[in-house]
């Protein structure tokens, strides 16, 4: 008997469905195997770097480390001094070496001189539109050139009084209270900006202004440093409600915000009023906002600045300016602890060249090149922002015969430059003296030091204002001070070690120290300027 007509279709269709399933399956594969072949072949035109999974990228790779400027110096023995990586569809580009950095982000400038977008930084803790995160275009050059002009070598001259004066009331602190040195150390860096920037005095860290700023600062950088967050893969995830179970990242950026908020509008609105009244001190914010009224400038003809953009390199300035300095001050006073020879014959050059008689000022500097190698040497040793600020390509790039994407992140491994074994051999030992010698290794080992302040379009505009806030205080607190281990209770030594937080500016955790004037004359000396210029 034959099959009934429903049988024999649902038959029909059952081997026809099979037959799909499996054409639809080889096709699957087909398309598979061909993304494979092609990703692979695509991979295999950038620059060599550990090997990535499909679709991840080396996200595996990267959770696991928890030093990424080391890990990253120790991937160029395998791989040489470029490597690629990615991280879903993001292409990053890590520069282990000043000369690969220099041809890219100095030579090639023009296109490498962008920003990566941070969804955390930039858009949900209120960074965006600082220069730091300004990707080019006008806004960029405006901003920029107003800082560059403000803190060139030649505009340096008319902050030479005040750092001079917020270095000898430093000198004061430290001699009245020598264990909150750290904390004194920090003031003089918050004092000196906030002075500049919006004429405002910092008598002690317990400034609210400071508080804050710190509070915002440390909270960005800590939680939110570039890339570290899944939200800046998945840009999407910002929408992520802050009741939702996982959205402490929102509830962070949230909180975060309101300080970055407080921190660009509070010390703003405070100059406009002391400006309604009449009695604002001359400072960048008081400039800019007579500028502003004006409708005058230093900017590019025909543009105009407005209130946001006052408010904003305002800002920017006391949150680039305080921790990177801070850090360095504190890696310096770490390194003449640990290191009594150099901070010895520092003070014996001070001691011959200036005498005992009077403090250092600016006009000394070029009669005293070991300091300056000091200085260098802990700006190298130190290197407070070891994988700097990330720039961006923005159009496809060929190097060395690799293909870089355009888009690329791309990483200047400041950390590995200043620890190339070819040019400061012994890297990790302090040594100012590497930079005496060889006439031609010199200049260049001191030029490959600059590392630490970035590359090309976006160098550091404030690095000459930051080394010379350095050099004041550090010089005078050598000629007056001597600085040694801490005793415990029982008179024995405190070691000091060198342990580093932070994954975008590296902080020292805090250490224990014995700091206090060398003599009476020294401790009258500080008095007396202190006198006569505070
Ligand atoms: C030891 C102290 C400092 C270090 C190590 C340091 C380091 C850096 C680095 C690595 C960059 C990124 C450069 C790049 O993208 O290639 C940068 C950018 C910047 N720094 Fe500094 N900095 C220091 C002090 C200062 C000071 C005192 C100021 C302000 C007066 C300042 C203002 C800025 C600004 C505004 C930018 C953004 C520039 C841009 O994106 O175009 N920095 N700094």
């Amino acid at each position: 008997m034959a099959p009934p007509l429903s049988e024999l279709f649902r038959a029909t269709l059952s081997v026809s469905c099979s037959k799909t399933i499996v054409i639809a399956s080889l096709i699957l594969g087909l398309i598979c195997v061909g993304s494979y072949l092609r990703w692979k072949r695509r991979i295999a035109s950038y620059p060599p770097g550990p090997p990535p999974d499909p679709i991840l990228g080396n996200a595996r790779q990267l959770v696991k480390i928890d030093n990424q400027e080391r890990a990253f110096a120790g991937w160029e023995r395998t791989y040489g001094d470029i490597n690629y990586l990615s991280v879903f569809n993001k292409s990053i580009l890590v520069l282990n070496s000043f000369s690969a950095a220099r041809d890219l982000l100095e030579k090639r400038s023009a296109i490498y001189s962008s920003r990566p977008t941070l969804v955390m930084l930039c858009e949900m803790m209120g960074w965006g539109d600082i220069l730091v995160h300004l990707q080019g275009g006008p806004k960029f050059r405006k901003h920029r050139k107003i800082i560059q002009d403000r803190f060139s070598l030649r505009a340096l001259e008319k902050y030479a009084a005040l750092q001079r004066q917020e270095a000898y009331k430093t000198l004061l602190d430290i001699g009245n209270s020598p264990d909150d040195v750290l904390m004194h150390l920090k003031r003089f860096v918050c004092g000196v900006i906030l002075n500049i920037t919006y004429g405002h005095k910092v008598e002690s860290i317990t400034d609210p202004l400071v508080v804050n700023g710190d509070k915002a600062t440390s909270n960005s950088v800590n939680i939110g440093g570039p890339g570290s967050l899944l939200v800046d893969l998945i840009p999407i995830l910002k929408y992520w409600p802050a009741w939702m179970p996982f959205s402490d990242f929102k509830r962070h950026a949230l909180y975060t915000r309101a300080l970055v908020d407080d921190l660009m509008n509070t010390p703003y609105n405070w100059v406009k009023s002391r400006m309604a009244a009449g009695t604002a001190a001359q400072c960048i914010a008081v400039e800019l906002l007579e500028t502003m009224n004006n409708q005058t400038g230093p900017y590019r003809e025909g543009e105009t600045i407005d209130e946001d953009d006052v408010k904003r390199i305002a800002g920017v300035l006391y949150g680039a300016a305080t921790d990177t300095t801070g850090s360095t001050l504190a890696t310096f006073l770490l390194c003449m602890i640990r290191n009594p020879g150099v901070f010895k014959k520092a003070q014996e050059e001070i001691d011959r060249v200036i005498g005992n008689d009077r403090l250092i000022d600016y006009d000394d500097k070029d009669s005293l090149p070991y300091f300056a190698a000091v200085l260098r040497e802990v700006l190298r040793w130190g290197c407070p922002v070891p994988l700097g600020v990330p720039h961006r390509l923005v159009e496809e790039d060929n190097y060395r015969g690799y293909v870089v994407p355009g888009g690329t992140t791309i990483l200047a491994n400041a950390w590995a430059m200043t620890r190339n074994r070819a040019m400061y051999p012994s890297p990790d030992t302090f040594d100012p003296e590497r930079f005496f010698g060889l006439e031609k290794m010199e200049s260049e080992a001191c030029q490959q030091v600059e590392a630490v302040f970035g590359f090309g379009r976006r160098i550091c505009p404030g690095r000459f204002f930051a080394e010379s806030n350095i050099w004041v205080l550090m010089t005078n607190l050598i000629a007056t001070m001597d600085v040694g281990k801490a005793v415990d209770e029982k008179g024995r030594e405190i070691d000091v070690t060198a342990e580093y937080v932070g994954s975008f500016v590296r902080h020292l955790k805090p250490f224990k120290c014995r700091v206090g004037y060398r003599s009476e004359k020294a401790r009258v000396l500080v008095e007396q300027a202190n006198l006569l210029h505070n």
